[in-house]
C-alpha cells in the first residue's frame, strides 16, 4: 500500500518503521517545513494518509487531504471540538475519515473494560470516580484525547456523572481528571473508584509508542478502499 504521512515527528517516526516493515512504500513525508508537499503527485498517489500533527494544524491537514481525494488516519488530539464538521463531509460528500483517540489494541481493550466496570459502579453510589493520566512533558493537550474518551465511557453509564473536569470536581456530578506531565512517559491512564471503605483501580501504562503505531497502520490498511467516517469499533470486534 501507498503511504503519506503528514506529521513526521514522534509518531510519524515510528509509523514509518511499523509501515515499513509491513511491506508498505511511503511515498510521501508532510512536515512543518514542507507544507507544499501535500499538493504534490507524490503525496495524491497515496493509497492513505496518516496524520500525527498538532491540535492546532490537524484540520486545516484533513481539509487538504479531502481536496487531494486521498483518506485519512489520523490520531491527533485536541481537535475535536470541529468534528462534526468532519462527518458531515464524509456522510454528505463521500469523504473518508478514520479516527482514534488513541490506537492502541491494548487502550482499547481498556476503553471496553472501562464501560464494563462503569455500567457496575452505576448501581453502587457508594463509589466515587476519579482518573489521571500520565505524559511526555511535549505534550501540548491535556487531558489527553484518551482520558476525554475513557471520561465519555464512564458519563455514557453511570448516571450520578454529569461532566469531566479538568483537575477539580467543581460538583458532586463532575469527574475530575488529573493530568500530569513528567519525562518521556508514553501515556498512562488511571480509574479510580473510591468508597468510604475502599479503592478500586484499572490502569494502562504503555510501554512505548509502538501500540499506537501499529494500531495506526493497521487502521490504514482497514480504511484504504472504504468510505465515510470511521473509527476503532468499525475495525476491532470485542
Ligand atoms: N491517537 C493515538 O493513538 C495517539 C495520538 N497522539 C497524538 O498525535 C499528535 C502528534 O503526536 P507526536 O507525534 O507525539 O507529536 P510530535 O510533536 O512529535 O510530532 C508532530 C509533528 O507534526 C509536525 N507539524 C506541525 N504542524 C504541522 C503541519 N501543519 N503539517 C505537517 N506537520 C506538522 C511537527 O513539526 P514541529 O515539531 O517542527 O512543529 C512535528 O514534527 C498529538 O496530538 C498526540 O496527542 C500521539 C500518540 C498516539
Ligand atoms: O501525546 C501523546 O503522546 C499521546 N496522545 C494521545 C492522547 O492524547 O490520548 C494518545 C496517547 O496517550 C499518547
Amino acid at each position: 500500500m501507498k503511504i503519506a504521512l503528514i506529521g513526521y515527528g514522534k509518531m510519524g517516526k515510528t509509523i514509518e518503521q511499523i509501515a515499513l516493515g509491513r511491506g508498505h512504500q511511503i511515498v510521501s513525508i508532510v512536515d512543518i517545513n514542507n507544507p507544499e508537499e501535500i499538493h504534490s503527485d507524490n503525496f495524491k498517489s497515496a493509497d492513505v494518509a496518516i496524520e500525527f500533527t498538532t491540535p492546532a494544524t490537524a484540520f486545516n491537514n484533513y481539509m487538504q487531504c479531502f481536496a487531494a481525494g486521498v483518506p485519512v488516519v489520523s490520531g491527533t488530539t485536541g481537535w475535536l471540538d470541529r468534528v462534526g464538521e468532519i462527518k458531515e463531509m464524509c456522510e454528505k460528500e463521500g469523504k473518508t475519515f478514520f479516527y482514534a483517540s488513541n490506537f492502541s489494541i491494548g487502550v482499547n481493550i481498556f476503553f471496553a473494560l472501562n464501560k464494563y466496570l462503569a455500567k457496575i459502579m452505576n448501581n453502587f453510589p457508594a463509589y466515587d470516580v476519579k482518573m489521571m493520566e500520565t505524559h511526555h512533558i511535549h505534550k501540548l493537550d491535556a487531558p489527553s484525547g484518551t482520558a476525554i474518551t475513557l471520561a465519555e465511557g464512564i458519563l455514557e453509564n453511570v448516571d450520578r456523572k454529569e461532566r469531566w473536569t479538568l483537575e477539580t470536581a467543581e460538583k458532586a456530578t463532575d469527574i475530575p481528571i488529573h493530568a500530569i506531565r513528567e519525562g518521556e512517559v508514553p501515556g498512562i491512564h488511571e480509574i479510580t473508584y473510591e468508597s468510604d471503605v475502599d479503592t478500586i483501580s484499572i490502569k494502562h501504562d504503555a510501554k512505548s509508542r509502538a501500540g499506537f503505531a501499529l494500531g495506526a497502520v493497521v487502521a490504514a490498511e482497514f480504511t484504504a478502499g472504504k468510505k465515510g467516517f470511521l473509527g476503532m469499533d468499525d475495525m476491532l470486534k470485542f
